[in-house]
């Protein structure tokens, strides 16, 4: 029996609910499937039920009007295998997840993230990627294989106060565990249908990785020891060292009962290095991509694109110069419009009752916010699937920042990484552009 006053919507088939009818395209059936029943409602996703939550208004009205009511995460066997119930992203809502997240935007900030000064070092990475990309004098290439470990790289500076060659075997394994869990691991079957962990060929993807990831959970290990052996309290090189910071204070204060303090540990510490570079290196290097792909495939786009940068920048580019560089600006906002990279954000889990259009949602729902529904509304915009910036230029040919443009989620449980991210892809996408043609 449902809940009273609860949302409309589709149970599908008894054991796998409706994932059969998902398609290959899942959010776009999902927006589909809003035209019968309205904003929001539940799917039954293998045996759980989740709010679907369609349109701007609604995401607005839970995710950031009861940010603290629909901004948990719900634990289940596949956030332990793959986040120990740790980090940061699969932390339920409360006093601990508050706590690490203050850590986690204090920490980016005061290594530059969100100022001027984080620029040149993306830029020094930029120059290294396009000298990869340039060796193939002209040549088709994989342009993945050159961005991921750029953007590894950078997370990498940050974490680590360290960036890796692009032949060094650790980065490479890391690259191989990205592609194994980015790509080709069904995170979202696991969670809501744990049983297929027993069955082949589910079982062997979970082998697979465990496997795959050994090496890169040794090199955070090992890092984790070499900055605790190297540590010197008046000098924090990276983020790593600012934790070990936090765990210090820790000990220094037994008497500390607060249920924060017991978090500054190892454990935790690994869990969050690792999320730094599994949450921030596919999703930016993936946003890379789809700019490449649409401008190579829109040559007017790509004239007008190019055109603005070379009359604008002189030299290398600075952030400075976004200003300056409204059409830039617009081709970003259309490409995340456009191509979201993730599609429904993260699962998030109500710890209270709240409400959704009208509806009432109970404490312990699975909500789902759908990014992809919000892009392409076509009351919205108009033709929405069609990439064009200048949908994002006023009429004095100023760049229109849109709210109704959300990659990363909005509220309070929103992406750590919005402001790294957004610089990263400025830089490097001026940057190539400015060294190569993409025809
Ligand atoms: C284009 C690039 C990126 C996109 C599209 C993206 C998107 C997202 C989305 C949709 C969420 C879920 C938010 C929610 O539940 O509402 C998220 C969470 C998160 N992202 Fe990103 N992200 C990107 C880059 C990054 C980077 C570079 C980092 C690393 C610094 C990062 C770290 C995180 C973390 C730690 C969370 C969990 C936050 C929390 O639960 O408090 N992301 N991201």
């Amino acid at each position: 029996r449902k809940p009273r006053n609860y949302p409309p919507g589709f149970d599908g088939v008894p054991l796998l609910g409706c994932l059969p009818f998902l398609g290959p395209q899942p959010a776009k059936t999902i927006m589909e499937w809003s035209k019968t029943y309205g904003d929001v409602f539940y799917v039954k996703y293998a045996t759980q039920n989740v709010v679907m939550i369609n349109s701007l208004q609604a995401i607005k009205e839970t995710m950031i009007k009861q940010g603290h009511i629909f901004s948990g995460r719900q634990h289940t066997f596949i956030t332990k295998f793959t986040a120990g119930d740790a980090g940061l992203g699969f932390l339920d809502y409360g006093s601990v997840w508050r706590s690490q997240r203050r850590f986690g935007i204090i920490t980016l900030h005061e290594f530059g993230v969100g100022r001027k000064c984080l620029g040149p070092q993306i830029l020094e990475e930029a120059e290294l990627m396009c000298a990869e990309m340039a060796k193939h004098g002209g040549q088709p290439f994989d342009c993945m294989k050159h961005i991921t470990p750029a953007v590894t790289n950078v997370i990498g500076v940050l974490v680590f106060g360290k960036r890796f060659e692009y032949d060094d075997p650790k980065l490479l394994a890391t690259l191989r565990l990205l592609f194994e869990c980015g790509h080709k691991f069904p995170f979202a079957l696991f969670y809501f249908a744990p049983f297929l962990r027993f069955i082949p060929p589910w079982k062997g993807k979970i082998d697979n990785v465990k496997k795959e990831r050994a090496p890169m959970w040794n090199m955070i290990t090992n890092a984790i020891e070499e900055h605790e052996a190297t540590y010197n309290e008046n000098s924090c090189r990276d983020f790593i060292d600012c934790f070990i910071a936090k765990m210090k204070e820790a000990d220094d204060d037994p008497n500390d009962n607060d249920e924060t303090a017991s978090w500054w540990n190892k454990y935790q510490l690994f869990h969050y290095v690792k999320e730094l570079f599994l949450g921030g290196t596919d999703t930016t290097a993936t946003a890379l991509r789809w700019a490449l792909l649409l401008i190579h495939t829109n040559p007017e786009i790509a004239k007008k694109l190019k055109a603005e940068i070379d009359n604008n920048v002189t030299g290398r580019v600075k952030l400075d110069d976004m200003i300056n560089l409204p059409y830039t600006q617009a081709v970003i906002q259309e490409v995340f419009r456009y191509r979201p990279v993730v599609n429904f954000g993260t699962m998030r889990k109500t710890s209270a009752v709240g409400t959704a259009a009208g509806y009432r949602i109970p404490k312990g729902t699975i909500v789902m916010p759908n990014i992809w529904s919000v892009h392409h509304d076509p009351v919205r915009w108009k033709n929405p699937e069609v990439f064009r910036p200048e949908r994002h230029i006023d009429e004095n040919g100023k760049f229109k920042k849109s709210d109704a443009v959300i990659p990363f989620n909005v509220g309070q449980r929103s992406c750590l990484g919005r402001q790294l991210a957004q610089t990263e892809i400025f830089i490097f996408l001026v940057r190539m552009m400015q060294k190569f043609d993409f025809k």
